[in-house]
């Protein structure tokens, strides 16, 4: 048994504990104190670490805006998945089931409809990046959303978000439009161009790769190939190793990659060439929508000559005609015959032109624009600035024409009146 406490020194010790107990709780308050600016400290470092990974900010670096949150946000979830199914399922006998990278885009959400409307599924891909205002790409969704097509945003280097999609879904076929378009927006931010057009496609081809079954995949290149080619209309067989422009080269080096693939995978793969495609719901970086803008505005346009005096030309190439070649590609296109990621046989691989063959200058496209909008533009007619641009395009399509009766029908008056009702 423990003797009794003297009180005196029991009010000691009482002392003593109530001294010792102020020391600590000053001890512990600075500790906590301490502890506290610790704390601040790091977050404020995590911070800047992270908005200087971030930097250039998101309007000059639009792809940075939510890289990778994806995987964290889908790929999970019954519900999620119900959708990625539902989205994707054929409702016609033999149907595709055809999964759109760029959905959200002008030629993607075109294409996406026009295969849900004869039965293929399809479900869309897309970043919503702000390269051009995403609310356009927004709405596109809306109006895609309302004919039961899903669009999961995601970035095309999310390789484990794309992996996912392909073990919920066997998609029969890839049309692959999601891409950092724009010729002259090259020289402002190179980089979106290498991670879209050249990191995006490699990790798509990747994932394709490996998938079972192995999809078909048609995607967009650029008549931008054809870069100095002096040699008209482009033939598919004209040179194309004279770039003028990174956009151009990226598109380039995407047909050299999609060869890679095809010939080490057996990836089957077809390579579409489009000719400055525009129409309804088209790119607001483009020359015939922002010169609509502008004359509407009463702001002037500059219109490009080169630097020999002449008229600067382009294949316009109306939505409609497009997406019929788009549609051609995808039917003609054999099914790849790897599986397990190796290669079993050769496999198909084609490259196509799909212009609108009558070349018109930037001149006569601002003529019929101001017929149609009943407005004068105020032109400033200047010499092309050195930003990659080419003087003239103008496509053979004969390839096109043969293999899946790819005949364009739409000329650009016609078009730009469909453009600006
Ligand atoms: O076929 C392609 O592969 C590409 O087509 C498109 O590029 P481009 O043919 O350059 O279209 P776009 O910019 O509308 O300029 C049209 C014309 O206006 C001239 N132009 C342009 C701007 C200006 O201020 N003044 C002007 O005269 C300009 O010199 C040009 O002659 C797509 O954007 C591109 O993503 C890619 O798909």
């Amino acid at each position: 048994m423990a003797p009794p406490l003297d009180t005196s020194k029991t009010s000691k010790l009482e002392r003593y504990n109530s001294y010792l107990r102020g020391v600590h709780s000053t001890k512990l308050l600075a500790a906590s104190s301490n502890l506290l600016f610790r704390a601040t400290l790091l977050i404020a470092l995590v911070l800047i670490f992270f908005f200087t990974l971030n930097y250039p900010p998101l309007s000059d670096n639009p792809h940075h805006h939510q890289k990778f949150l994806s995987s964290a946000f889908y790929g999970s979830g019954a519900s999620w998945e119900k959708q990625v199914r539902h989205s994707s399922t054929p409702r016609r006998p033999n149907g595709f089931s055809v999964l759109v990278t760029g959905a959200g885009g002008f030629v993607g959400s075109h294409c996406a409809l026009a295969l849900k409307k004869r039965g293929d599924g399809v479900l869309g891909l897309d970043n919503f990046n702000s390269y051009y205002d995403p609310s356009l790409k927004r709405a596109r969704q809306a109006l895609l959303s309302k004919h039961q097509i899903f669009i999961v945003e995601a970035d095309l280097n999310d390789g484990p978000l794309l992996s996912k999609l392909f073990d919920v879904v066997p998609f029969t076929h890839v049309l692959h439009l999601a891409a950092q378009a724009g010729v002259r927006y090259a020289m402002r931010n190179p980089q979106s161009y290498i991670s879209s057009n050249i990191a995006g496609l490699v990790n798509l081809l990747e994932i394709a790769k490996s998938a079972q079954p192995q999809p078909a995949i048609v995607w967009a290149s650029s008549s931008s190939v054809y870069g100095l080619n002096t040699q008209n209309p482009f033939s598919e067989l004209h040179r194309t190793d004279q770039p003028a422009s990174l956009y151009a080269a990226t598109k380039k080096a995407g047909e050299e990659i999609a060869h890679t693939y095809n010939h080490i995978y057996g990836l089957s793969i077809t390579g579409l060439r489009f000719f400055t495609v525009y129409g309804p719901w088209g790119r607001p970086d483009m020359a015939y929508f922002f010169f609509t803008k502008d004359i509407l505005q009463g702001k002037p346009i500059n219109i490009y000559k080169t630097h020999d005096e002449k008229d600067v030309a382009r294949d316009f190439t109306y939505i409609d005609d497009v997406v019929k070649g788009c549609l051609g590609a995808l039917d003609t296109s054999e099914k790849s015959t790897g599986s397990g990621g190796k290669k079993r046989a050769p496999a198909q691989l084609r490259i196509y032109n799909l212009g609108n063959t009558s070349p018109v200058s930037v001149a006569k496209l601002v003529a019929i624009l101001e017929g149609l909008l009943n407005v004068k533009a105020k032109k400033h007619v200047i010499k092309m600035p050195r930003n990659g641009d080419v003087p003239f395009t103008h496509a053979n399509v004969s390839l096109a024409y043969e293999d899946f009766g790819y005949k364009p029908t739409t000329d650009l008056a016609t078009g730009l009146r469909k453009f600006v009702k």
